[in-house]
């Protein structure tokens, strides 16, 4: 048994997430998850939101709530949806905890005790009417690339150059609209990042495993141009992370908090610190995850991400974790495989929840089960290059594999079952080739998707999985016991004992993509042994003769044209 640390990347607090970023991070971590747990492994499943940063608190603002309030509530909201699509979090925490206060607060001492934390002298804009320094999208004015009228101090959505509040033309308060703006000298801490380039590029391209997408991204930021910059790791901002050198005070940093992008990533680790704190175990339950001279030697962290979240994961956090271990007496564990995923595009256009386009996670478990878009998503993950979301795509995929093949299998051989032999597994009869075959098949089939899994090829496994399950149909088309039935009601009764036998292993096998399906199926063969079907022959008869069953309900229905066209219709506009 191994064990194995799976995080997502922290979805942002300011709104209900997209399928874009479900599929980019939270659910091909799930299933990771789900499918090593159900391989016996020990598995600690980490997600969180991260609620840190000016855009929280202007969505705070236009909600008219504190934001730490707001916050709250959010986080609940997107813990339920997360719990709708299933997500097996161990623990989904907030990088607004105590827990990542403290921590946060600590490495950064750390990496100021090893002299890589700079201070330097900025000149940002401050707001006389609003009486505040605006960092970030506190500012808006006219982008100097473009000439759009509204880019904001971080970036312009327009043309999406990166800005720096300073660059803005006819800068104006995002707060109060004020033109009354000055430039002013503040202090800020930067992670001295560039020292740590040659250890950095040491330990990326000692993964010779990883996605070429992670690698060729990461390379990019340390080597291009003038290479990996210092990073400021504070802003003038009330909510946050208060700057401190560990448990003391920082000097001339008073009422500045560490920025979000140093904060979030360690809440990781805050988060199974929130999850000890939850369980009543002690700090040893979570340093058992991230200490190497804790018990952490022997654990495979694997982390998952959209390719925007690359430059932080494969270069600033780890210089974090490397240089809070600057004397050795803080060995952090330090990730293993970075899963990364390209975009996934909506109906021609870009998923965007500023601009509200696309299909948000509550509207899509409004109109669909879970699984649906599980499957859906899984299966077309923008692995290799950017994928796209189209409804007739969407229509097609649902109603050939999940209810042609699958849901089709299982109805035939249950309502089969029950009007020839009633609902229990029926007597008589012995395996002859053709079903000999389908064992090997299957072994061979199941081989092929464990390989593909393991390996987080994500649609390979999904098509690994569809051709597991198309073997069962083939089968139950050449067998024919409907057929077989007229002339050897014995060898009829073989061949549904053993199609229903192998509806179980589809449960199992399954599980990972799609769980609420898996769960029906089990429960109306009446049964709870989950185990993998390693051995291919005893899986298949597990469920003995006699064995009680109901028929279950449709498993998946289909998408009829009409319901396409409506949702079409519904979610072409941007949400309010
Ligand atoms: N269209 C997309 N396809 C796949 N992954 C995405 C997409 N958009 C964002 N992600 C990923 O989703 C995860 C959560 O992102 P986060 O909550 O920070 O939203 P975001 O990146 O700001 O996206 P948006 O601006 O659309 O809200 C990140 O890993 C991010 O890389
Ligand atoms: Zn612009």
């Amino acid at each position: 048994m191994a064990r194995i640390l799976i995080t997502s990347a922290l979805p942002y607090i300011n709104g209900i997430k997209h399928l874009g970023n479900l599929v980019g991070s939270q659910l091909p971590a799930d299933l990771y998850a789900r499918y090593m747990r159900a391989r016996g492994h020990e598995v600690m499943f980490i997600c969180a939101t991260d609620e840190h940063g000016t855009p929280a608190e202007i969505a705070a603002q236009k909600a008219g709530k504190p934001v730490a309030e707001y916050c709250a509530e959010m986080h609940a909201v997107q813990a339920d949806l997360a719990a709708g699509f299933r997500l097996s979090f161990d623990h989904f925490g907030r990088s607004s905890s105590p827990q990542n206060h403290a921590l946060t607060q600590h490495l950064a001492g750390r990496l100021n005790a090893a002299g890589l934390i700079s201070e330097v002298s900025e000149k940002q804009v401050y707001s006389n009417a609003d009486g505040r320094f605006l960092p970030d999208r506190y500012i808006e004015g006219t982008c100097p690339n473009c000439g759009y009228d509204r880019a904001r101090g971080d970036q312009c959505e327009n043309c999406t150059k990166q800005l720096d509040p300073t660059d803005l033309i006819d800068p104006r308060s995002a707060i109060s609209g004020s033109t009354d703006l000055e430039v002013r000298e503040t202090k800020h801490l930067f992670l001295r990042q560039r020292e740590m380039r040659d250890q950095l590029r040491d330990w990326i391209k000692s993964k010779k495993d990883w996605p070429i997408l992670t690698t060729s991204i990461a390379l990019k930021w340390l080597d291009d141009g003038d290479g990996l910059q210092d990073r400021g790791i504070t802003r003038d901002l009330d909510w946050g992370i208060p700057v401190k050198d560990g448990d003391k005070d920082w000097p001339g940093m008073e009422g500045k908090v560490f920025y979000v992008w140093f904060d979030a990533p360690i809440e990781y680790i805050a988060a199974t610190a929130e999850w000890a704190e939850a369980q009543g175990k002690g700090d040893e339950a979570w340093q058992r995850w991230w200490r190497t001279d804790k018990g952490a030697d022997d654990v495979r962290y694997v982390e998952f991400m959209g390719k925007d979240n690359v430059p932080f994961h494969t270069l600033s956090f780890p210089a974090t974790m490397i240089g809070a271990n600057f004397d050795g007496t803080e060995p952090w564990k330090m990730v293993d495989y970075i899963k990364s995923f390209n975009y996934l595009n909506y109906d021609g256009g870009q998923f965007s929840t500023s601009q509200g386009r696309g299909v948000f996670m509550d509207q899509a478990l409004s109109i669909l089960p879970a699984d649906y878009w599980r499957w859906w998503l899984l299966s077309h993950a923008p692995e290799s290059s950017d994928s796209e979301f189209t409804w007739e795509n969407f229509q097609a995929s649902v109603n050939k594999d999940l209810a042609d093949v699958l849901g089709n299998l299982v109805s035939r051989v249950t309502k089969f079952c029950r009007s020839k032999f009633g609902e229990q597994l029926p007597e008589g009869g012995t395996y002859g080739p053709r079903e000999e075959k389908l064992i090997a098949d299957l072994s061979a089939r199941l081989k092929a998707f464990e390989t593909q899994m393991e390996a987080m090829e994500v649609r390979k496994s999904a098509a690994e999985l569809r051709g597991f399950w198309v073997l069962g149909n083939e089968y139950l088309q050449e067998a024919a016991p409907w057929s077989t039935f007229k002339t050897d009601p014995e060898a009829a009764a073989a061949q549904v004992r053993l199609a229903l036998n192998l509806i179980r292993v589809y449960a199992v096998v399954s599980q990972p993509f799609i769980p609420d399906a898996s769960r029906a199926i089990m429960e109306a063969l009446g049964c709870d042994d989950w185990s993998w079907p390693s051995d291919m022959g005893a899986a298949l008869a597990a469920l003995p003769v006699g064995h009680a069953f109901t028929t279950p309900e449709v498993l998946f229905a289909k998408i009829s044209d009409e319901q396409r066209e409506d949702w079409q219709n519904r979610f072409a506009g941007t949400r309010a």
